[in-house]
């Protein structure tokens, strides 16, 4: 099943630089595994703001749940879901 999530980062200003840091670097870490494994299909920037455009490839509801639930940066995360079916002129 197809999903576009837009993720909004909202990190507190006063959290610690260093938990920061290594919450960003663990998000990078999971977020490159999930691509690897065919799961995270998409990862585009949203141009001007902290705030990403992804396409999951995942099994179900629950499995998107748990891939959203268990991303390091979940804490700061605000998520806009849309399921996706095709679309009947898309060539692919
Ligand atoms: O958009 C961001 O910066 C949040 C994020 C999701 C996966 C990742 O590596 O960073």
């Amino acid at each position: 099943m197809l999903f576009a999530v837009r993720m909004t980062v909202r990190i507190p200003s006063d959290l610690n630089p260093e938990v920061r840091a290594d919450l960003v670097a663990k998000e990078k870490e999971y977020a490159r595994r999930l691509q690897r494994e065919g799961e995270w299909l998409h990862l585009w920037r949203h141009a001007g703001k902290y705030a990403n455009l992804s396409v999951f490839d995942v099994a179900d509801n629950e499995r998107l749940h748990e891939v959203l639930w268990n991303l390091p940066l979940f804490p700061y995360l605000e998520f806009e879901i849309t399921p996706l079916a095709k679309h009947p002129s898309a060539l692919a």
